[in-house]
């Protein structure tokens, strides 16, 4: 099998889980990771280094006929923006799913480009997953679900069947999602919620059963 030379831009605790699931990848050889906020030559994973910054991809991508890899940031809003960045200063960067090979995902799913599913997840049968979306850890998408781009879930969260994310939603640890609910934009569940009613765009909710505890902003940070 002819591999693709792949990084992985962000080299936090996220970067380590996405290089781990690369490594079960064989159809990608990950050639190290992009992080602004490390030195170049930092290890990060076994024998893994930090390559350069956003800006020293187009000359390593032709040095090293790297072809793409995924942005590895946890937190919605920023890895948005990075991925803007990238798009800008190298076009022709390949955006790629990091999947598990323990992931369960019903071949009548749709699933975009640049996401991370963990392992042990499952995507059930009429998903539609977008863009730069983390399904995490042992996370259950049910049947008929939609996550648009950059939204999230983290370890053991369940939802019902029809339950919608909206982008840059955040759906925190072991929350659960009833069945045909819908959660707005930019808004953040919290850990262990317990989500009954419908949930507007940019707030926050959290508790058994979550309540809206707050407004949102774009960008508000929660990890
Ligand atoms: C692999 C990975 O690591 S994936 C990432 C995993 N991490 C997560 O999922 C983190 C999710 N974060 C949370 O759930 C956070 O608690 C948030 C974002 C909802 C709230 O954080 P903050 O705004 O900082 O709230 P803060 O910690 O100040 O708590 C305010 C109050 O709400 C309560 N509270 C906070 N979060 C929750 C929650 N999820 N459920 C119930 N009560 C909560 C606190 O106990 C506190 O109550 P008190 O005033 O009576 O003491």
């Amino acid at each position: 099998m002819q591999q693709k030379n792949i990084v992985v831009i962000g080299s936090s605790g996220h970067g380590k889980v996405v290089a781990d699931i690369l490594s079960h990848m064989p159809e990608y050889r990950l050639a190290g990771f992009i992080d602004t906020n490390k030195e170049k030559g930092t290890r990060c994973f076994g024998a893994l280094t930090v390559l350069g910054n956003e800006a020293d991809l187009p000359a390593l991508m032709a040095a090293q006929q790297i072809s793409g890899g995924i942005v590895a940031i946890g937190d919605n809003w920023i890895r948005s923006q990075v991925v803007a960045k990238i798009q800008a200063i190298a076009p022709a960067f390949a955006f790629i799913n990091a999947i598990h090979p323990s992931a369960v995902i019903s071949d009548t799913a749709s699933i975009g480009t640049g996401n991370l599913i963990a392992a042990n997840a499952v995507i059930n049968t009429g998903a539609v997953i977008g863009h730069h979306c983390i399904i995490n850890t042992m996370a259950c998408i049910e049947h008929d679900n939609r996550m648009d781009d950059y939204a999230s879930v983290a370890p053991r969260v369940v939802t019902g069947g029809n339950v919608s994310i909206g982008a840059y939603t955040a759906v925190s640890i072991g929350a659960v999602v009833k069945h045909g609910i819908s959660i707005g934009e930019q808004s953040l569940i919290g850990a262990g919620a317990v989500v009954l009613k419908p949930v507007d765009a940019f707030s926050t909710w959290y508790g058994v059963p979550a309540r809206k505890m707050g407004e949102r902003k774009a960008g508000d940070k929660y990890l």
